[in-house]
């Protein structure tokens, strides 16, 4: 084995030494190509004679121009390859692969495959030194124990035999232990990674990928992709390297700016910005569908955000009515039937119910919203929904010509015309001139009558141009407006409370105020009638923790990007908003594209947390036996029982003091909201070091965070506390999921405490 180790150290050596010579050469040429490439900016114009005398000299002056710009965009291109790969190199050189095949292919002798970040040849590019774990021979490693094995190259299948697969354990050169997994038990490496300290960035799991998780990475059919995974299953993990392995594979025609991730806010935005550019590509673009939400609607509204909500759902204060009024308007309006009743609608105005704004100018009106409503319903029937619409703006636009005419004879024009300054007047000229409007004095006043008329009227025209004359605000308070309006677009019951919320909904529209509850389906009507905004650019859209989204949401996005793959990554278990009922699962989601574009993987093994701490919290929610853990030994999670809030603060206090000395990086006081997040963060204000967690927090911070349960959903910490486990804290079934959430946030260590009785989520 010495002797093996020896042999393998020396290849590493001789691979280095290939990364070492190539980083060399590239940099040499990088550095040189960026000359050039600043040296063709700043001669750019000397190259190209700008002259535009004749047709023939503007045509050339526009080719050469053309010229110039695409060589500046190849060579800025085979730049940003070079420095691509120059980074890649820089990652492997400390460790240049981590695994081994030796394959033999039918017919063929036994090839040794190493598996690393990115590919390497040798100076002749004959031999592969290392295959990028993205390669297709590399799924090898990922999907067989040593046997017969195959894999799917664009030729066509390849059989033939594992004879074995090593795992290396590789630190700034130097091998450190290298298994032959035929005959180790148990994942060595796995083991050693996962017991690692976290730092506060995600890494990427390239090394170590599991064969379900594998199948998510390479998953290629279909327009959907639908993933339920227990907590810490590594299904954001999963999400991330796929993204790097659909770059790899398609990588001469999507760019990383091609592909969304949909994630849950910006402080796991900072968390998982690292895993990419380790694997030496661009992160893909980052949002949350708030922001999505903000950038449509916050000219109109002020939109309420969805932390905003849950919080008010899990204080539970104020007048008891109100809150249950809400907490039901939540519910429904996130859920299928309340989708269904709003299609119906949208239908349904069809026939009639649609609403428009009156048309004014200077205070007079030129059209009433009557007036526009029935001509709207005069409209040929037959036609598509919103061409119906454009007949619409096409009439109001002739009808607006004609109030321009008549405005023209107005008092107020002759005023506007004295008023002008010379500056205006002589702009006004010039542009008679250009267009050969004659220089006579009668010609030009009507001219400039004509002109000044038309400015009034730009604003308008792009009013209505831009379809706001439709007062969809209107149409949406109208569903509202009389309850039992609501029977006839369900097929079921009308909801709960409906009065109720029929009445809080207005209040809120009334205040130019929008409930979270309420902004997605509003946009859907929106959309539904005056047409979708798509983004035909984007080919891949990941949603991660995509519980938390109700139907609205998942159509939405469905529409928004029309050419994209779907990759859909959550936990029914960990469904903590308002919205999310008793029976949450995706079964709706194959709807969306239907069954033959849609598959579905399950990942049950659980790899963030010791063997004691799934044990503990895979007992918290149904199903939960069916979540295995991956063997990795512990602290068995202990429940604490204090006195008062005085002894809990002691209690933590000497915690966290223990786990700082005991090296752990991030620990986290996990609170039930953000409310007594706030008022923990005081009285832990001695604590050095301790930082307060809020949904507007950017970054994910180490060392000690105070943090409420459901901004720490996606994230993970080396040990965490909860707060206060009581049954007094944790009453309701409702926050059984929330509980859940917190507990499994836990790597290494896991502490409860509570004043009094533990909630009765916790079977002792
Ligand atoms: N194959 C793997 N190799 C190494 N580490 C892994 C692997 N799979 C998951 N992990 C680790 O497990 C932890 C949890 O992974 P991840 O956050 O991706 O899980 P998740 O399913 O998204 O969790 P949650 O739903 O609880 O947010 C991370 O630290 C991740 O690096």
């Amino acid at each position: 084995m010495k002797s093996d180790i020896r042999h393998e150290q020396k290849r590493v050596d001789d691979v280095i030494d290939t990364i070492m010579r190539q980083i060399e050469t590239l940099e040499t040429e990088t550095g040189r190509r960026m000359e050039e490439v600043a040296e063709t900016r700043n001669h750019f114009w000397d190259e190209v004679k700008v002259n535009t005398d004749t047709f023939d000299d503007f045509l050339e002056t526009v080719i050469a121009l053309r010229q110039q710009a695409q060589s500046l965009t190849v060579s800025e291109s085979t730049h940003k390859q070079a420095q691509k790969k120059l980074s890649a190199l820089h990652s492997m050189k400390g460790k240049p692969y981590f695994g081994r095949i030796d394959f033999t292919e039918e017919g063929e002798p036994t090839e040794r495959v190493y598996i690393g970040i990115s590919t390497l040849t040798d100076q002749t590019c004959d031999d592969f030194l290392v295959y990028d774990w993205r390669a297709p021979i590399s799924s090898v490693y990922y999907d067989y124990p040593p046997g017969p094995a195959e894999y799917t190259t664009p030729g066509g299948v390849i059989r033939g035999i594992v004879e074995s697969k090593w795992q290396y354990l590789i630190r700034d050169g130097v091998i450190q232990s290298m298994f032959d997994t035929s005959l180790t038990i148990g994942d060595e490496i796995l083991q050693e990674v996962l017991g690692k300290r976290t730092d506060n960035h995600m890494h990427s799991i390239v090394a170590t990928i599991q064969q379900k998780q594998n199948q998510i990475i390479r998953h290629d059919h279909g327009r959907l992709l639908i993933v339920q995974g227990a907590a810490g299953s590594g299904k954001t993990s999963a999400a991330l390297q796929r993204i790097a392995y659909l770059l790899y594979k398609y990588r001469e025609t999507l760019k990383a700016d091609q592909i969304v991730l949909f994630s849950p806010n910006s402080m796991f935005n900072s968390y998982v910005s690292q895993v990419l550019p380790e694997l030496g590509e661009e992160n893909m673009e980052q949002v949350t569908f708030q922001e999505y939400l903000d950038h449509r609607l916050s000219m109109e509204f002020q939109v309420e955000g969805p932390y905003d909500q849950l919080e008010y759902v899990l204080r539970k204060e104020g007048n008891r009515q109100m809150y249950e009024t809400r907490t039901a308007s939540i519910q429904f309006k996130a859920s299928t039937d309340f989708f269904e009743a709003i299609k119906s609608y949208r239908k349904s105005l069809e026939g009639s119910g649609m609403k428009f704004k009156g048309i004014m100018f200077r205070g007079r009106t030129i059209l009433t919203a009557e007036e526009i409503t029935e001509r709207f319903y005069s409209c040929e029937t037959s036609l598509r929904f919103h061409n119906r619409l454009e007949k619409l703006t096409e009439w109001l636009n002739s009808q607006i010509d004609q109030a321009e005419k008549r405005e023209r004879m107005e008092s107020w024009v002759e005023e506007a015309i004295e008023l002008m300054s010379n500056e205006q007047y002589h702009k006004a000229r010039k542009y008679f001139r250009k267009r050969n409007i004659p220089d006579d004095y009668e010609v030009e006043y009507e001219a400039l009558r004509r002109l000044v008329v038309r400015k009034r009227f730009k604003k308008l025209r792009k009013w209505i141009k831009t379809l706001q004359y439709v007062d969809v605000k209107g149409v949406y308070q109208q569903l509202f407006t009389d309850p039992l309006m609501i029977r006839s677009l369900m097929s079921r019951n009308t909801p709960g409370k409906w009065e109720y919320i029929c009445r809080l909904t207005l209040r809120m529209l009334d205040e130019e105020q929008l409930y979270y509850e309420d902004a997605t389906p509003f946009l859907l009507l929106k959309e539904l009638i005056l047409g979708f905004q798509t983004n035909t650019s984007i080919k891949h859209v990941l949603i991660d923790e995509a519980q938390d989204y109700s139907p609205f949401q998942f159509e939405f996005i469905k529409r928004l990007f029309p050419s994209a793959k779907l990759t859909v990554l959550g936990d029914f278990n960990q469904a903590i908003f308002a919205h999310a009922n008793e029976h949450v699962d995706f079964s709706n989601l194959t709807e969306l594209y239907g069954p033959d574009e849609t598959d579905q993987i399950n990942l049950t093994e659980s790899y963030r947390s010791t063997k004691p701490i799934i044990d503990f919290t895979r007992r918290l929610v149904p199903g939960g036996e069916h979540i295995s853990a991956f063997e990795r030994d512990g602290a068995v999670p202990v429940i604490t029982a204090v006195t008062d809030h005085d002894d809990l603060h002691d209690h933590i206090t000497k915690t966290i003091e223990k786990w700082k000395a005991h090296g752990y990086h991030s620990i986290a006081v996990i609170c039930k909201t953000a409310a007594e997040s706030e008022r923990v963060f005081g009285s832990l204000h001695h604590v050095e070091n301790l930082k307060l967690m809020k949904s507007v927090s950017l970054e994910y911070e180490q060392g000690v965070v105070v943090i409420p349960a459901y901004l720490a959903k996606g994230i993970e910490f080396d040990a965490v506390i909860i707060y206060d486990a009581s049954s007094q804290t944790y009453d309701e079934e409702s926050l059984r999921r929330l509980f859940y959430t917190a507990c499994t946030r836990a790597m290494h260590e896991l502490k409860l405490y509570t004043i009094g009785k533990p909630t009765h989520f916790i079977e002792v």
